[in-house]
């Protein structure tokens, strides 16, 4: 079941990492305008620094020059002058760096928080269920930490800068000619340049490995897994699993890093042999004096020393660049994908929801989830959908909660096409419960109350959702009530059994008020069927009256007793919609419902 090609993940041009100078331009634009009088102050600190750290040579030429002439005072200029650059040196050194520390704690704070802003402000969820952005985006959650060193690092690059030019300076005023020093650093100025960039592709091609040897890392570790992992003895496995995955990930980036500190290797060797040239050229050629001699000495050491750091530093940047790139990639994916719909809202619903002809692929992939489907939920009505597994009954979920939008057909809500609306208000007026729920590790009352936010703190409406859900036995339990914390990891916290969970997350789904769509994904799954059928009733008596009226209540469940309630039955095969109509009409009808209705309630029977 292939549709026609839709995209090629390769080529997309959103697929493409941002170019260096952008990234770096754009890094520093965001730590402006966080802490523009601390960036300023880390850079001026940076530049002053590398000052009397590089005029160490001209006080022992001076030194050495007095010396030789026998100039008490040339001699205390350069003694003078050496001890107030070691001074200078490790005071500005002291200041700059708590000075930068400061900036780098606040920047980085607010680059984190901007990282998770950026994450949910994408309306789609696309970026965090498609494999090459969730790829990039735990690169880019693993190097968080990094982003803040990229000001370190690029500090660090202009005071060896600076600290470069100074040393040429002072080699040309010997001679000109003996800059060329300089030209023999290129090889492995451009070595180190080409490290970064190599290492990083091998980073982007292993992610899926580092991805996977984490994942058994969690599996191997974790309370969630701990169960199974014991009743099918697979613990070694999942240990052989997880070095198998290292290796992988380890093996190739390993040679790449190998390989090119081999040709690093080769790069310093050319200066090596152009520095100790230089030296003898000066002395002989040249005929330079003793003091001449040892600032070349000097200085060209320094230079070589300089020329490493800023290859280093530059190195050491590239890398940080690594995770700013990937943070302004999300950047331009945020504003990509920013919400332009501006359409309105219906206060309540008159008509209902629509199908046309709406048929979805996963981005990324070209098989269908969802195939031509064409139908009306009246508005006020309860709609159950069934199918096997995989069937795309999720996936209906996604595009009614707009987290995708449909590959081709479309979605109208009281003859609106739904792509009109905005997400967020569309969503504050849908609510949902979901068989994945989360486990919001707060205190009961803001684990439930989560599901309003701006009634969080109004008891009586966390009452009142616990009461719908049924969920009063679940906090009735509670040591300290609905304040007790949840969550056995923090200090006087309960753990809940997966049913208390999920009454607790189905809570939170009747937290809001006055909605138009309330989603109920199999969120009683954990439940028995006794329960999940008198719940189901309760949720449908109260999608039936009051304030609620008009109001579309979808709920997916396997259990046809349940089902049966529904105004509205959706029978979902093979991504198509094989079947649509009430329990009786779909039992008349003697097709795929009454024949998997039938099997259930023989096995119930027995
Ligand atoms: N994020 C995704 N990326 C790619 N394919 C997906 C994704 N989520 C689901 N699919 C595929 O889409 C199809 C429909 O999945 P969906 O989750 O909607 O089924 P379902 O009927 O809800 O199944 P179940 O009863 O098991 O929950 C399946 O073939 C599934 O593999």
């Amino acid at each position: 079941m292939t549709a026609t090609v839709i995209t090629d993940p390769a080529t997309e041009p959103e697929q493409k990492l941002p170019g260096t100078v952008r990234t770096l331009a754009r890094t520093m634009q965001l730590a402006y305008r966080a802490e523009p009088r601390l960036i300023t102050l880390s850079l001026a600190m940076a530049l002053l620094e590398a000052v009397p750290d590089s005029l160490f040579a001209v006080w022992l030429m001076i030194l050495g020059s007095g010396a030789s002439k026998g100039s008490a005072p040339m001699i205390m200029v350069g003694c003078f002058g050496l001890a107030a650059s070691a001074v200078g040196a490790w005071l500005l050194q002291t200041v700059g760096s708590r000075v930068q520390r400061t900036f780098r704690m606040r920047v980085g704070a607010q680059l984190e928080a901007h990282v998770a802003g950026l994450q949910a402000s994408v309306p789609t969820i696309e970026h965090q269920e498609r494999p090459e952005y969730l790829d990039r985006l735990s690169v880019l959650k693993e190097q968080v930490w990094q982003l803040d060193h990229l000001y370190l690092a690029f500090f660090s690059v202009v005071g060896s800068l600076v600290r470069l030019v100074i040393t040429l300076g002072l080699v040309a005023s010997v001679n000109p000619l003996l800059t060329v020093l300089v030209i023999f650093a290129a090889p492995t100025v451009w070595i180190s340049s080409k490290r970064s960039a190599i290492t990083q592709q091998a980073t982007e091609r292993v992610a899926p490995h580092e991805r996977r040897h984490r994942h058994f890392f969690m599996i191997g570790t974790t309370q969630q897994a701990a169960k199974e992992v014991r009743i099918w003895n697979i613990g070694t496995d999942v240990v052989r699993r997880r070095r198998t995955a290292w290796e992988s990930w380890y093996a190739p980036l390993a040679r790449v890093r190998w390989a090119s500190a081999g040709w690093q290797a080769a790069g310093w060797t050319v200066f090596a042999v152009a520095y100790i040239a230089a030296i003898v050229v000066t002395a002989t050629v040249f005929g330079g004096t003793a003091a001449q001699v040892l600032l070349v000495v000097t200085a060209g050491s320094h230079l070589s020393q300089y020329v490493a750091m800023t290859a280093g530093n530059a190195d050491f940047l590239r890398m940080c660049l690594d995770a700013s790139q990937r943070l302004v990639w999300l950047e331009a994916y945020a504003t990509r994908h920013a919400d332009r719909a501006s359409g309105p809202i219906p206060d309540r619903l008159t008509d209902g929801i629509v199908f046309e002809n709406v048929s979805f692929c996963y981005p990324g992939t070209d098989a269908y989830a969802l195939r031509d489907i064409s139908v009306r939920i009246p508005a006020g009505s309860v709609v159950a959908v069934v199918g096997e597994n995989g069937a795309g009954k999720s996936t209906l979920m996604k595009l009614m909660s707009r987290f995708y939008q449909p590959t081709t057909g479309r979605i109208t809500v009281d003859g609106l096409d739904l792509e009109q609306i905005p997400a967020e208000p569309w969503r504050a007026r849908m609510t949902g419960a979901y068989q994945d729920f989360f486990t919001f590790e707060l205190a009961a009352r803001e684990s439930i109350g989560l599901g309003d936010l701006p009634r969080s703190d109004d008891r009586a409406a966390v009452v009142a959702a616990i009461g719908r859900a049924g969920a009063e036995d679940v906090v009735d339990r509670l040591p300290h009530g609905l304040d007790t914390q949840l969550g056995p990891t923090w200090p006087d916290g309960v753990d809940l059994s997966f049913g208390q969970w999920q009454k607790v997350a189905l809570a939170r789904g009747f937290m809001r008020d006055g909605t138009l769509l309330q989603i109920l994904d199999e969120p009683t799954a954990a439940l028995d069927a006794e329960t999940e059928h008198a719940l189901f009733e309760s949720f449908a008596g109260q999608a039936r009256t009051g304030e609620a009226a008009g109001r579309i209540t979808v709920l997916v469940s396997h259990r046809f007793s349940t089902v049966r309630m529904a105004d509205l039955i959706l029978v979902l095969s093979g991504a198509r919609l094989v079947e649509a109509g009430s329990h009786a009409e779909l039992m008349a009808a003697g097709g795929l419902y009454a024949e998997l209705y039938g099997i259930q309630a023989a096995a119930y029977r027995r």
